[in-house]
């Protein structure tokens, strides 16, 4: 099969066709493992085409700014999963988040897409069947228990260690049992990374829930942890852990909330740092373990703990009922003291963040009249206009984090240093889906150039 062949063909073997196909025969739908074997050589097809055409052409200047700061804008990563565009927000393998809430399978009775299926599309580009989902959390319920030792570990931190490094040290742990790192001692060829990267990547989705119930109930005094349900999906089970599977509210925000947060393209650090270290041929659990300690920052997932801590502190100082004007004072209060508003400005967008409006229109839905809800909503309408007058946020609009743990709050789940665990056990399905194709499509090592600040000066001073 010539090249463009190979390439026609794979675009034409689309959900529709391929659907089309099994339709007849239920049973015959693939699992997600032979469906990725199936997409696989024509995506390398694919991958070389682009090579061949494109791969002499520049994507425009680096600037010596570029690399003082932070490395903003500089195209320097593939990222299948997904695309994120400065004024729209993140979409999915092309699918927006209300095209997800719309298209991708539900639990019954629930209105919000199951994280199984976001995985599925992140991984395939395709949307999966009801079946296929369903078959997806069994595999991942029947894959869900830690090893002795890791139950054993993570018991055995003290209660004041903060939750994210209970988590990060639990899934570091895990690289003891890796397929992957087993085939490589073995002399597995490079063709078939991709095969054993999957089997770990969804080891290490399915033991996310008993790791995090884990910690929670240690931490925060929960009692015994629940026995994970086969017939359940994976966002009841770990709202089950935690001890909130009787409220099917809660276990539909868990619904949304594993698949908003799972993925926002590949720049951000903690995708970054999986996608870096996995790299290196470490396996998954560690390349994972390592995007956690990313996560864990206060400027990236730490966030979400941080708004709640800043809007307690907060409420603290002016009252549950302030005034706009009183709000605005505390807004200032934080700048002119040299901190940042938590939740607001982001490194890319530059506007409200879709996944904020998700979480505001659950909200609306589920709880409209809440008070640290309507804080939120009165902040919404003040913090811009500060971050603008004070002239240096490049985007003064609220991201992800401004809004998740007023919705976890409102459920019971008050905890905030717990937070950023939520959002680990989702951005694993983003960063586990690019390991896996970056195993499939041969990636190289990262390894960047730098230079020292007396390098640049001496480069462009030569020049003059
Ligand atoms: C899941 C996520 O990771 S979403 C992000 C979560 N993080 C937060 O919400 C923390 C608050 N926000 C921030 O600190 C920043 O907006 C970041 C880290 C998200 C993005 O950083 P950058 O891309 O460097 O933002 P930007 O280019 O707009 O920064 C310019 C200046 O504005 C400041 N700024 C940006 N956002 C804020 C903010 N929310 N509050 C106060 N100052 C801010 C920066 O600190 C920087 O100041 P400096 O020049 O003194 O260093
Ligand atoms: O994209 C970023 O840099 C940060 C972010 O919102 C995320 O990782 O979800």
């Amino acid at each position: 099969m010539s090249l463009r062949t190979a390439i026609r063909h794979s675009r034409s073997l689309s959900l529709s066709a391929f659907g089309a196909r099994f339709a007849s025969s239920a049973a015959k739908l693939p699992t997600l493992k032979e469906r990725l074997a199936q997409l696989i050589p024509a995506e390398i097809e694919n991958v070389k085409a682009i090579r061949a055409e494109h791969g002499k052409k520049a994507f425009g200047q680096v600037t010596v700014d570029q690399v003082y700061g932070g490395m903003r804008g500089l195209p320097a990563l593939l990222w299948d999963g997904s695309v994120l565009d400065a004024e729209e927000g993140i979409r999915f393998r092309g699918k927006t988040i209300p095209d997800c809430q719309q298209l991708l399978p539900k639990a019954i009775g629930g209105s919000e897409p199951l994280p199984e299926a976001l995985f599925w599309l992140l991984l395939t580009g395709e949307v999966p069947t009801q079946e296929q989902v369903q078959e997806l959390s069994k595999d991942w319920a029947a894959r869900a228990a830690i090893p002795e030792f890791v139950e054993e570990l993570i018991d055995r931190c003290p209660g004041t260690l903060h939750p994210m490094s209970q988590f990060s040290l639990a899934v570091t742990a895990l690289n003891h049992d890796s397929a992957f790192a087993k085939a490589y001692a073995e002399g597995i060829s490079k063709k078939d990374y991709w095969g054993p990267t999957f089997d770990d990547s969804m080891d290490l989705i399915a033991k996310l829930p008993n790791i995090a119930g884990r910690i929670y109930r240690n931490v925060y005094g929960r009692g015994k942890l629940p026995a994970i349900e086969s017939t359940k999906d994976y966002s009841w089970n770990l709202a089950n852990l935690l001890g909130f599977a009787d409220n099917e509210a809660f276990v539909e925000l868990l619904r949304l909330y594993l698949t908003i947060h799972s993925d926002h393209e590949g720049g951000n650090v903690s995708a970054h740092t999986g996608k870096l270290v996995g790299s290196a041929l470490s396996d998954p659990f560690l390349a994972y373990g390592a995007a956690l300690n990313g996560l864990a920052g206060p400027l990236h997932g730490l966030a979400n703990q941080e708004v709640l801590v800043w809007l307690r502190k907060m409420q603290g100082k002016i009252g549950v009922n302030a005034s706009d004007d009183d709000v605005k004072e505390y807004v200032w209060s934080t700048l002119k003291s040299g901190q940042v508003v938590p939740g607001y400005g982001h490194a890319v967008l530059r506007k409200t963040d879709p996944r904020y409006t998700a979480q505001r229109d659950f909200a609306l839905k589920h709880l409209p009249s809440d008070p640290l809800f309507r804080l939120v909503g009165q902040i919404y309408n003040i913090v811009p206009g500060i971050l603008l007058d004070a002239g240096k946020a490049k985007n003064p609009w609220p991201n992800v984090d401004a809004h998740s743990g007023v919705l976890l709050t409102y459920y019971g789940l008050d905890q905030m240093q717990f937070y950023t665990v939520l959002f680990g056990v989702s951005r694993a399905l983003g960063v586990t889906a690019q390991l896996i194709w970056d195993r499939a499509l041969g990636a190289p090592l990262e390894r960047p150039k730098s230079y020292s600040s007396t390098a640049i000066k001496h480069m462009f001073e030569s020049q003059k």
